[in-house]
């Protein structure tokens, strides 16, 4: 028997908030290589798990700033999160059974009508364990009324229902070639990157419009300690002396209140303790390294 080829690609989650995406990515990911911590309201398209099945190569994305609030609507952004989606080889739209065909999930269609995208879009029904059989048929030919779905899928990601034909179904689209990320990267980069992304969101969470553009955090050390509990070192880069100054606030305060909700967030995502060291470092035209940080699977810019 010949050896089944490679194949590789991006899958855009898209949904309501609360249509159980995370759950969803969690159960096709596992654990250990899912980028859960996914606040941070960017441009870009996120990685937020690589999921490997048979000889394929998963990289699931997000689309972060696409359903916001009408009124503070920033067209560039959600521009920039709409093309996300139509990169993507494949796009799934996670809705919820007992919910069905809201005003949030007749937008979402309105824009892939709009926009367009060349990618087959699935429809992934969760929560099927909410509602009856008779209830999840009529859904399901309603949505395929409404839009041209490639394939629909009855799943409940909690339970793990229909999950695994889904992410079989997602491998099979995806285009022939390489592999984007090596293997090994996906089975040890993933804690390191939660890490520095964990530490990312609370430095966003405390400096809003204030973050410095430019600014990474990187997991430099990670010892896991005899007691049980994990010593973690961790770099902030700031590409201006400007920036380090806004970064650790007055007396280092800022610096320190970060870390504390980091290690807090840590902890419980490890369940255990955690000693968190922060530095913040200059780090002049660390863009020019960006290729590095999109290997690391943090970020990839669009297009
Ligand atoms: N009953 C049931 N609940 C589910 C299922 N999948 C997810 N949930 C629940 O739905 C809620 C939302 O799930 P999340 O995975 O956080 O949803 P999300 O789409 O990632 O939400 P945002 O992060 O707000 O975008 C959680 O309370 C889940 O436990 C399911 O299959 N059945």
């Amino acid at each position: 028997m010949t050896d089944a080829p490679t194949r590789a690609g991006f899958v855009a989650l898209i949904g309501e908030p609360n249509a159980g995406k995370s759950t969803l990515l969690n159960r096709m990911v596992g654990a250990k290589v899912s980028i859960v911590t996914h606040k941070v309201q960017t441009t870009r398209a996120r990685i937020r798990g690589i999921a490997m099945e048979g000889a394929a190569q998963i990289v699931f994305v997000d689309t972060p700033g696409l359903f916001r609030p009408k009124r503070r609507l920033d067209r560039a952004m959600v521009a920039a999160a709409w093309t996300g989606a139509a990169d993507a080889d494949v796009v799934v739209l996670l809705i919820e059974a007992h919910r069905g065909l809201t005003q949030g999930v007749e937008a979402i269609l309105s824009g892939l009508e709009e926009r367009g995208t060349g990618a087959p879009v699935l429809l992934a029904i969760n929560k099927i364990d909410r509602v009856e059989a008779p209830k999840l048929l009529a859904l399901t030919e309603r949505m395929n009324a409404r839009y041209p779905f490639a394939a629909t899928f009855l799943i409940s990601a909690e339970k793990g229902h229909g999950v695994d034909d889904l992410r079989a179904d997602l491998a099979a689209r995806l285009p022939e070639g390489p592999w984007l990320y090596p293997e090994d990267q996906i089975a040890d980069a993933p804690l390191r990157a939660i890490a520095a992304e964990i530490t990312r969101e609370k430095l966003t969470l405390r400096l809003h419009q204030e973050l410095p553009y430019q600014l990474t955090v990187e997991t430099e050390g990670w010892e896991d300690r005899e007691d049980g509990s994990s010593r973690i070192d961790q770099v902030i880069y700031v590409a201006r002396d400007g920036h380090k100054g806004i970064v650790l606030g007055r007396k280092g305060e800022t610096t320190k209140a970060v870390g504390q909700a980091a290690r807090a967030e840590l902890e419980a995502f490890l369940g255990h303790r955690v000693h968190l060291f922060l530095t913040v470092k200059v780090r002049p035209g660390w863009l020019e390294e960006a290729e590095r940080f999109d290997a690391m699977g943090l970020d990839f810019k669009d297009g």
